[in-house]
């Protein structure tokens, strides 16, 4: 049987060779999304990769191309009636009517709902503004609400009823660092509720902070996804090496199997490596990145097209040291690193992302 508001595999979202196309242009190219039960998940990627359009597709807001999506176990667009009374949306912004407060905006969208009991409406509302720390705002108009504070009622409109899985399109989007710490702080305690979060964004700061999962969109394509802990793990390892004999190193570490690029000029000073102008601690900084393997089946998440997590390897760094030193080569800085989140993010979407927090 299948887990609760889940597929067979324990996944909340499933897509397969999700596609959209508008005329010529393929804004979502094959993506098999899997969002498993209970994830904070971030959707990550920068401007136009594609993730409003899956989103909407996601919630049968638009129509897919081509491809499956499966929503708490069940298809989509085909149970929309059954899947989205127990899913809340903030996508684009519900448009609020500024003159009202923020108790009779949220009457008015639970009274448009067809879900939403009359004889409870007081109560659901008054808790959902509780939910997201309104209710010391509930009475004063909209049009007086700071944006984080509209973003909450955003959210609160999504919690009028008791949701399973979450849906946020850039929650934080234009928000001050008040009101983006707020907002971050309700994703996270939404999650803690129980509900699976599904979550868009263009900051990878954010997604660090919140998220227990990520995939990452890249020009329509989703290039790669799973916890981010795997996501971290799978950034190279390298090394750094300062040498005046930087030709005969790289002769060395290519022997070794890895693949040295001389990084320039530099020297040593009392913050580590860096320009050159240190006598006798000068040399030229070479890196190099082990090659990589593809893990053991099962050991990564893998989902369809996604790009397999690599698990680097490197030889053992005193096997490096020993090989240089005995091909003469003269060792003045030796460091190994692994490539960050950021670098790897970069390095698959082809773009620098927002680091802002
Ligand atoms: N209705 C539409 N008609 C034509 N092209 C569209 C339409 N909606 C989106 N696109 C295009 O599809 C691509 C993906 O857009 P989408 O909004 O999904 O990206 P995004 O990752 O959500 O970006 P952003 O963070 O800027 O919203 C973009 O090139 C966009 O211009």
């Amino acid at each position: 049987m299948s887990p609760a508001g889940g597929s067979a595999a324990g996944l909340t979202i499933e897509t397969q060779g999700l596609t959209k196309r508008f005329g010529h242009q393929l804004a979502v190219d094959n993506v098999d999304l899997a969002v498993p039960q209970g994830a904070v998940f971030g959707f990550l990627g920068p401007n136009g990769s594609g993730k409003t359009t899956t989103i909407r597709m996601l919630l049968g807001l638009a129509a897919a191309s081509a491809g499956t999506v499966s929503v708490l176990g069940m298809p989509m667009p085909r149970q929309l009636q059954e899947v989205l009374p127990r899913v809340g949306a903030l996508v684009e912004g519900p448009a609020f009517y500024p003159f009202l407060s923020g108790t009779a905006n949220l009457h008015r969208f639970d009274a448009a709902s067809r879900h939403g009991t009359p004889g409870t409406r007081n109560a659901r509302v008054a808790a959902a503004l509780d939910r997201v720390g309104l209710s010391h705002a509930a009475g004063k108009r909209v049009h007086a609400y700071s944006l984080g504070m509209k973003q909450r009622l955003g959210i609160a409109n999504a919690l009028l009823s008791p949701r399973e899985l979450l849906v946020l399109d850039e929650p934080t989007n234009g928000l001050d660092p008040q009101g983006t710490r707020e907002v971050r702080s309700l994703v996270r305690s939404l999650a803690a509720d129980g509900a699976t979060v599904f979550v868009s964004s263009h900051l990878l700061a954010e997604v660090e902070q919140i998220c227990t999962h990520a995939a990452i969109m890249s020009a329509g394509r989703l290039v790669a996804q799973g916890p981010l802990e795997e996501l971290r793990r799978g950034g190279e390892m390298r090394i750094r090496l300062l040498t005046p004999d930087a030709g005969t190193a790289c002769e060395v570490l290519l022997r070794l199997g890895m693949a040295p690029e001389r990084a320039g000029v530099a020297g040593i000073n009392a913050a580590g490596l860096h320009a050159a102008g240190s006598p006798g601690m000068d040399g030229e900084v070479v890196t190099a990145g082990a090659a990589a393997v593809a893990r053991p089946a099962g050991a990564a998440e893998i989902a369809g097209n996604a790009q397999r997590v690599q698990e680097p390897v490197l030889p053992h760094p005193e096997d490096i040291v020993a090989a240089l030193v005995a091909a003469g080569v003269r060792v003045r800085g030796f460091a190994v690193e692994r490539e960050s989140l950021e670098e790897r993010f970069v390095a698959l979407t082809g773009e620098g992302f927002d680091v802002a927090q």
